[in-house]
């Protein structure tokens, strides 16, 4: 663990942040691990401290070496504190489950209050934090023990996961146009970046090799004109501008033209801050809008707005439709508010980030590094995933297994469903389920919400009820008081226990329609079950469905009858 920790601390000084300086330092990060190791073997647990002591270490060999290193180290501090208010508040969350042998319901209850305070003190808004604290802890409870994997460890990882969700997933790379310039048009309050953007942006595409324009639409604040044309010729772009007596739409026009005209790749507008949204802005930049019919409509908001900055995105994206956000002053935000919530409350994504006031600080957008900076233990969670690989794969060859010995269980069940859910499609789990074919959205909505019922059924079986389905086949009894315990009808129960025993015996089918009878990953088996659907007649099908028959009239005696499970017992 102390190894952990270390990587934590090292983590948020070197790998997190500044990719050069952490190349000009990986030099002395190497010669610093006799230090390193003393303190890891130290087993101090004062983690502050030993923090500062490494930073003071790092430093003092730093003054030996050339300042332009020392001023990257300096800015990699900066950087190493983003979201730092985050990061340790949620480093509570961890430190909860120490000595736990598995995430339980109980056990959860008091670093999800962590997690919840520290998002909502990092300024996400309320109900972002619901849903989030109610997906971590859905798949806390469902996740199930990894060998060799801590319960902390696995929370560390599941709330990674989430925050990569929340943040939109994927990067959200900048559209171009596929002839002609392509138009970006930026928008945004007062004071929040966007002339420093514009010219950020026109040296980020430049790096890309492509030639760009900026056009200075702001004519309000007169030196914005001028601040623009100074950061233009400090990135080597060119800058029209038509002074501040022209209609802001006209000179989005006559820059428009002269880029055509001039064969240039990008046309980066920008455009008058306001203190406030107010009604003469929004109709001017829907006239600046029109004019350009721009390829990307990107709202600039400062990050140090919190959730501010994404109701912002929301506002801006009702009335003007936009296309993106580009988040700025990223290096002064401890919170992470703004990053945290933009995606989930407007729907729009963060498309790049501003972190300095340097040209060179402006990047993409990456949730996965993001959450990766925000957590701060990227070994940790690379070592959960590999166990996790080894896990699917022993529980595939073990679900093989059962599913042979038709022992497939409602655990197996739920896991499966679980397991497929998290890996991003309901409409594989639809396609899972028999009886399910192929989905609308709205549909899938609705399989959604009966993927939560069965989890609050089978949430409310007995160990040995999961384990036995038999059990609650035969007995009304069990299955009234599932269905009491989980809120829904007896009938919903019986039809959760049949569907169990049509899906046994499905896929057991399946194992042999797939060649050599292995099942890999369960995300083929909607491929599986296409192929079976498809085998024509005559083929080896037929004889597995006679197969099929037989294996159901085996189990027979524990079939739901046609008026639901059995009048009988
Ligand atoms: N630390 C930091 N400062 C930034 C960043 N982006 C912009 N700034 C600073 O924020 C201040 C305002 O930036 P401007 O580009 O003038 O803002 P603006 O939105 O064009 O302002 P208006 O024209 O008044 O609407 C400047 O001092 C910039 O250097 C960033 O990512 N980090």
């Amino acid at each position: 663990m102390e190894a952990v920790q270390f990587s934590a601390v090292a983590s948020r000084h070197f790998s997190t942040t500044n990719r050069s300086f952490h190349c000009n330092s990986r030099k002395l990060v190497g010669k610093s691990t006799k230090f390193v190791s003393a303190w890891t073997g130290s087993g101090s647990s004062a983690r502050l401290s030993s923090r500062n002591l490494f930073t003071q270490e790092i430093w003092s060999r730093l003054n030996s070496k050339n300042v332009s290193l020392r001023r990257d180290y300096k800015r990699s501090l900066v950087r190493a504190e983003m979201f730092g208010q985050l990061t340790s508040g949620l480093e509570a969350a961890w430190t909860k489950l120490k000595g736990e042998e598995v995430l339980t319901k109980e056990n959860i209850v008091e670093p999800m209050r962590d997690i919840r305070r520290a998002l909502l003190e990092a300024d996400v808004s309320l109900p972002v934090v619901r849903r989030f604290v109610q997906a971590v802890s859905d798949q806390a409870v469902g996740v199930g023990l990894i060998r060799g994997v801590k319960p902390d460890q696995q929370l560390v990882k599941i709330v990674h996961d989430e925050l990569v969700r929340l943040m939109g997933g994927e990067v959200s790379e900048l559209v171009f146009a596929k002839s002609g310039p392509t138009v970006i048009l930026l928008a945004g309050l007062q004071g929040v970046g966007k002339t420093t953007v514009s010219a950020k942006l026109a040296y980020y595409l430049k790096k890309q090799r492509k030639s760009c324009m900026l056009v200075a639409g702001d004519v309000y604040r007169p030196a914005a004109i001028d601040q623009l044309v100074i950061l233009g010729e400090q990135v080597g772009v060119a800058v029209y501008t038509a002074g501040t007596e022209v209609k802001p739409s006209e000179i989005a026009k006559q820059g428009l033209n002269e880029a055509k005209k001039k064969n240039v790749d990008v046309v980066i507008v920008d455009t008058a801050g306001r203190l406030q949204i107010d009604k003469t802005m929004m109709d001017e930049l829907k006239d600046v809008k029109r004019v350009l019919n721009p390829t990307e409509v990107l709202l600039v908001v400062d990050a140090m707005t919190g959730q501010e900055a994404a109701a912002l995105v929301t506002t801006f994206n009702i009335e003007i439709g936009i296309t993106g956000a580009i988040l700025t002053k990223l290096d002064g935000d401890s919170r992470g508010g703004a990053a945290l919530s933009v995606k989930e409350v407007s729907g729009k994504p963060i498309k790049l980030v501003g972190r300095g006031e340097r040209m060179e600080d402006l990047e993409p957008f990456y949730p996965d590094r993001m959450a990766g900076r925000i957590l701060g233990m990227g070994d940790v969670l690379s070592f959960v995933e590999k166990a996790q690989e080894v896990m699917q794969q022993e529980d595939a060859e073990e679900l093989q297994k059962k599913i042979m010995s038709s022992k497939f269980d409602f655990n197996d069940f739920l896991k499966q469903t679980r397991t497929v859910a998290r890996m991003g499609s309901m409409s594989r789990v639809i396609g899972m389920i028999p009886g399910m074919a192929k989905v609308t959205p709205a549909q899938v909505r609705e399989a959604e919400k009966s993927l939560k019922m069965m989890e609050a059924m089978i949430g409310a079986m007995t160990p040995e009820e999961r384990e036995n389905p038999e059990l609650l086949a035969e007995s009304p009894t069990r299955r009234k008081r599932i269905a009491q315990e989980s809120g829904k009808t007896e009938q919903q129960v019986s039809q959760l226990v049949a569907q169990l025993f049509q899906m046994r015996v499905r896929m057991k089918n399946l194992m042999g329609v797939m060649e050599g009878g292995s099942i890999p990953a369960l995300s083929n088996l909607e491929d599986a079950l296409k192929a079976e659907q498809k085998a024509p007649p005559g083929t080896a099908r037929r004889k597995r469905r006679s197969e099929s028959r037989r294996q159901f009239a085996d189990s027979a005696s524990v079939r739901p009858s046609p008026r639901g499970f059995g009048s009988g017992n």
